[in-house]
């Protein structure tokens, strides 16, 4: 079968974005199917795949798989990319709905690019500040949902970064199953004036990608909470910036959005069996 695919980034943050509207190509084949085309030099190489397929109550639903052909709940670069491409495939008009597996997400086309509501954050569920010893090392860490599991570690801002060390401690970290039993994306923070510069490790792919939005708002809420910065809140990730916007509405919550890019890199088909 020929599969007619664009090739998106939010952020270099990258995807495999098809049109699966007609549900030609069956949903329960898609892990599968991202293992194969999101190997990088062996294939079309990403970080996920996107399937736009129909839903009930909402434009489309945003199926999501990681690289690794896990379900990836949400993703704040991928749903940036998914509202670009539904829009200009004339899925949806330019203010839209998408449903997902962390919950139905609002979407607006902009002039700068993409904004996505991501709905409610309750404060309840964030666990602060706590240790853990991994590989022989003290590490303080905040964790929280953000449609996916984030932790959030932060570094002195004069801290050398070793990415070797760092990816080794993510993996640990991801590895701790007891304490993270979904595993975790972990996020490396550091405040560089009033904006914070976060490097993702990503719960999925097994590396650290150019840019993750669900991190960049788990980093923008935590320092938020540790009164290091106030929204709007500037996130710099390798691959550019994402703009965490949040409001508490009431005790212990939050109304988050997330504004960034997305952009079609290329398009291409390519033959399944
Ligand atoms: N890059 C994403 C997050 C994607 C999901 C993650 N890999 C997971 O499975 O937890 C983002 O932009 O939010």
């Amino acid at each position: 079968m020929e599969l007619k695919f664009s090739k998106m980034n939010g952020n270099g943050n990258d995807f495999i974005v098809i049109n699966n509207m007609d549900l030609s190509v069956d949903p329960a084949y898609m892990g599968s199917l991202a293992r194969q085309l999101c190997k990088r030099r062996f294939s079309i190489g990403a970080d996920g795949l996107i399937s736009i397929e129909p839903s009930k109550d909402a434009h489309f639903t945003m199926h999501l798989v990681n690289s690794d052909g896990s379900l990836a709940e949400m993703c704040g670069n991928g749903a940036r990319c998914a509202a670009l491409y539904a829009f200009k495939m004339g899925i949806a008009p330019r203010n839209m709905t998408f449903s997902t597996p962390a919950g139905n997400i609002e979407a607006s086309i902009t002039p700068n690019g993409v904004s996505i509501s991501m709905g409610r954050l309750s404060l309840e569920g964030v666990t602060q500040e706590q240790s853990m010893t991994v590989e022989g090392q003290n590490i303080v860490y905040w964790h929280l949902t953000v449609g996916v599991p984030h932790t959030v570690i932060f570094l002195p801002t004069s801290a050398p970064q070793s990415k070797e060390a760092l990816r080794e401690l993510s993996i640990a970290i991801q590895g701790d199953i007891k304490r993270f039993p979904h595993s975790t994306n972990v996020n490396y923070v550091k405040l560089y004036k009033d904006s914070l510069h976060t490097l993702t490790f990503e719960r999925g792919v097994g590396d650290f990608t150019l840019s993750c939005g669900t991190g960049s708002i788990a980093s923008a809420v935590v320092a938020w909470l540790r009164g290091m910065v106030k929204p709007p809140v500037k996130v710099q990730n390798p691959g550019g910036v994402n703009l965490v916007h949040f409001k508490e509405i009431q005790k212990n919550l939050l109304k988050v959005s997330l504004e960034g890019p997305a952009e079609f890199s290329f398009e291409g088909v390519v033959t399944i069996e």
